[in-house]
């Protein structure tokens, strides 16, 4: 009883000792913000609060509801993970190029004009990243996702040095081998909700053969072998686990999963990180073995970094090194499946754009067998194909972007003539999704999905001849997929290698279509795709397609 009372008193004390703290803090950040001259909007709680992240997008749809147009607020417009999503150019168009989201955490200035958020992203010293929110990414050693200054631009020199010809020879064969597998598995399977597992897989085992060395043969869904209680850890199935359960791990650390008192789901993961650290050692000292002897051996991520490391003596230590194998394999997999997953449902919606990649596919590869297929000469012709992937980031970007003025104040001159003075710990979003969608750089059907704006084409004949194709290069700024600046992505070549391969291989072959429900036109099946991917797809971690599984899809030989 009397501990039922402290309780009670602690809560009766805390909850209104939080809320006065947090309504000064908000004052204060209002007060600064105002200073700006920019438009404000004031959001109770800060978008990335832990516990605010989980109920938002529920609080957010439960307001929505409210009667005499109440639901239309700044909470249910802006206060949640994945707001701009749905709004998409809506918040620019309505405040302006610039404006500012103000919490009780932080000031959040958000850049909707492309000219402004080039300027920024030029200035890494200035606009440098948070380490504050990527240090979670440690989990295995310090990394490239949390490093700045001097040790940023030595890791990322490093890192740069591993996206080298090799590594890319095996994310193209290992692409098409695995695609071409995922294709039959899809074929044999009278209709798909696994689309999501199974581009999962495929990324998984593209980045074990490029990234480590390890090869896997593709198992969809259904046929996944059960993993035999007491035996010990595959690499894949320990780095699949950390994957899966990276968010639990980022925040708990690995040392904490270890205490006896914790779920055993919670020992399992532990397990998993221990077996991916020892593998990780295992090739460590293989390869450092190797370069000491001098011997040659395969080219991957992670001996390119072994060997570019011991060239440089003292350049990135063994715990580096992890953190780092760690950080490709996080930044690497879901980003890549994720996409893949929007690309199967627009397809599926688009009929005619599968007939005209499969047009590319067969004019650049074909008859050839696969192992013909060759990157240099192959991939730079696969343009319609690369036009998927650029169109699908355009609409739908996993990876979310944003930089700040840490300790320092700075400021800003933007493309209208006037100069913002930023103060320092100021969030700088350059806003991808808004200037991705704007109409004023991508036309009056900047909503719709069509890849052919990305090709363009110097032959003036009625019958224009695929090889004439060329690919647009957007203005500065308005696409964003891998970023900008220095501090952009490094694996965007890996990733559109993986994918125009997994592309050209899977629809050179097959076909894909909705599965109609019962008295349904395959027209409606296809509009019901497209609804789908818009009201589906959210923000967890990354931006991703929420359920696949409840709209199926069907595989067909072509
Ligand atoms: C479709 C796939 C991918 C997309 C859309 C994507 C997108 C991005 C974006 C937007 C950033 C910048 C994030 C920020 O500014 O906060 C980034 C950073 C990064 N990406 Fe990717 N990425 C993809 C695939 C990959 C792959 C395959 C790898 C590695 C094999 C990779 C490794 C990284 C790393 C290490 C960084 C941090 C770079 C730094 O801080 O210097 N990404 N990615």
């Amino acid at each position: 009883m009397a501990i039922l009372a402290i309780g009670g008193a602690v809560v009766l004390f805390a909850i209104p000792a939080y809320t006065l703290h947090s309504a000064i803090c908000l004052f204060q950040n209002y007060q600064i913000a105002r200073k700006l001259g920019v438009p404000v909007r004031i959001i109770p709680v800060d978008h990335i609060n832990p516990l605010w992240t989980i109920v938002s997008g529920r609080v957010a749809g439960l307001l929505k509801k409210l009667p005499f147009g109440l639901g239309d607020n700044t909470i249910t417009r802006y206060n949640y993970l994945g707001f701009d999503i749905p709004l998409r150019w809506k918040a620019h168009e309505d405040l302006g190029d610039v404006f500012i989201l103000c919490s009780p955490a932080m000031i959040w200035l958000y850049l909707g004009h492309p000219d402004d958020i080039t300027s920024m992203l030029k200035r890494n010293a200035d606009f440098p990243h948070n380490s504050e929110l990527t240090a979670m990414l440690d989990v295995f050693g310090p990394s490239i996702g949390s490093a700045q200054g001097a040790h940023w631009k030595k890791m990322r020199k490093l890192m740069g040095s591993c996206f080298n010809d090799p590594t890319f020879e095996l994310v193209w064969r290992e692409s098409i081998a695995q695609a071409k597998a995922l294709g039959q598995y899809w074929c044999s399977q009278s209709t798909v909700n696994t689309v999501d597992h199974d581009t999962r897989t495929l990324s998984l085992n593209v980045m074990s053969r490029a990234g480590f060395g390890k090869s896997y043969a593709f198992k969809g869904h259904h046929e996944a072998q059960v993993k035999l209680k007491g035996t010990s850890l595959s690499y894949k199935e320990a780095l699949q686990s950390i994957l899966e359960n990276s968010i639990m791990i980022m925040v708990l650390g690995t040392k904490f999963l270890a205490k006896p008192w914790l779920p055993h789901a919670f020992k399992d993961l532990h397990d998993a990180c221990t077996a991916f650290e020892a593998y990780m050692t295992e090739l460590y000292e293989k390869e450092k073995l190797a370069s000491a002897e001098g011997r040659v051996s395969e080219r991957n991520l992670m001996t390119s970094l072994v060997r570019a490391s011991q060239q440089e003596k003292g350049s990135m230590s063994e715990s580096e090194i992890y953190g780092n194998m760690f950080v490709f394999n996080f930044a690497g997999h879901d980003t890549t499946a994720h996409t893949f997953v929007w690309i199967m449902y627009f397809l599926a919606a688009n009929p005619k754009v599968q007939d005209w990649i499969n047009e590319e596919v067969e004019h650049v590869l074909g008859t050839r067998p696969e192992q013909e297929w060759d990157l240099k000469a192959d991939l730079p012709r696969l343009k319609r194909c690369l036009s998927i992937v650029f169109e699908t980031l355009r609409l739908y970007s996993p990876v979310g972007m944003a930089k700040w003025t840490d300790r320092n104040a700075t400021t800003l001159q933007l493309v209208d003539g006037r100069t913002l003075h930023i103060p320092p710990k100021t969030m700088v979003v350059p806003s991808h999704i808004s200037v991705q969608s704007d109409p004023r750089f991508w036309g009056p059907d900047s909503l719709t999905w069509r890849p052919s704006r990305w090709i363009q084409s110097e032959s003036a004949s009625d019958s224009p001849n695929i090889d004439d194709e060329m690919l647009l290069t957007p203005r500065r700024s308005t696409f964003l997929g891998w970023s900008d600046g220095v501090r952009d992505c490094p694996g965007r070549k890996f990733a559109q290698i993986e994918a125009a391969a997994t592309i050209a291989t899977v629809f050179k072959d097959w076909r894909v279509s909705p599965v109609t429900r019962p008295g349904e036109t395959l027209g409606a099946a296809k509009q019901r795709v497209l609804d789908f991917i818009e009201e589906n797809t959210g923000q967890v971690l990354l931006v991703q397609l929420l359920h696949p599984e409840r709209c199926p899809l069907r595989f067909e030989k072509r």
